[in-house]
């Protein structure tokens, strides 16, 4: 479980988020929506440290990351993993050495096991055999499930995922968010997903934090969301012509 309690950013004079507290739990997806611009990604740079928040606190199962020794924060990053925008895979390594990097820069195990632990989860994401593909030879579709090996070689406590379904046709986005829900439930992991797709929400939303304008408005489950009587979060789900079609 995350915990995050008043997290306060600000870029210059530009006040980014504006004390976001909630909660996102183990062996959930939990996501984070709203409209562009809105905070989300900022605040998960804030939650796994690659932006330091002005204020507030982020709790990875009752340790306070930013006020812990040095060893406690190395545990922590160690514990996370990260399927980044737009996959950010290395293009000049094969797919195998992408997925092994984090082995490579965080681990002593040997070559055969790094080997054993890159095939494995390549295979779990679908992926067997395309260990010598370079990212150029590779579809978006494929590179995102790279990326997902990537994210879990280490066999994370914690998975983050910034706009897992940028740029990927509707089917593909769905088979990714199944991929990402499987492998959450699977590990028991505690996922936080940053999307303004409706239909991950809908799809794999088990806990769901709604920004607006660097402030959470709503927090719930997507069983919970088209019952919702809040006015931004009923302007931001019916947005889309398919889902004013679905409120008829
Ligand atoms: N490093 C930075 N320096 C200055 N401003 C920044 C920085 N990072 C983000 N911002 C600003 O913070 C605001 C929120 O950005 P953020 O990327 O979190 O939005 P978002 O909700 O994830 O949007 P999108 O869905 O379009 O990715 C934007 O106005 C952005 O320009």
């Amino acid at each position: 479980m995350i915990e995050i309690q008043n997290i306060k950013k600000s870029f210059e004079d530009k006040e980014v988020l504006k004390g976001i507290s909630g909660t996102f739990y183990k062996g959930k997806t939990n996501l984070i929506i709203g409209s562009s611009g809105t905070g989300k990604s900022v605040l998960l740079k804030c939650i796994v440290g690659l932006v330091q928040p002005d204020e507030g606190e982020v709790l990875f199962d009752n340790r306070n990351f930013y006020h812990s020794d040095l060893d406690t924060k190395i545990d922590i990053r160690r514990e996370i993993g990260m399927l980044f925008q737009g996959s950010a895979l290395f293009d000049s390594k094969t797919v195998g050495e992408n997925v092994r990097f984090p082995l490579d820069m965080m681990t002593k195990m040997s070559t055969a096991e790094k080997r054993d632990r890159v095939d494995f989860c390549l295979e779990r994401v679908g992926l067997t055999g395309v260990n010598q593909k370079m990212p150029s030879e590779i579809s978006g579709g494929m590179k995102k499930r790279v990326g997902i090996a990537r994210a879990i070689v280490m066999n994370p406590d914690y998975l983050f995922c910034d706009e897992p379904n940028s740029g990927l046709d509707p089917q593909t986005s769905i088979t990714i968010d199944e991929l990402i829900q499987e492998i959450t439930y699977e590990n028991n992991m505690t996922a936080v997903v940053v999307t303004h797709d409706m239909n991950s929400v809908m799809g794999i939303g088990d806990h769901i934090l709604f920004l607006v304008k660097g402030l959470k408005v709503w927090e719930g489950s997507n069983n919970e969301i088209l019952d919702s009587d809040n006015a931004q979060l009923k302007e931001f789900i019916f947005a889309s012509k398919m889902m004013q079609a679905l409120k008829r």
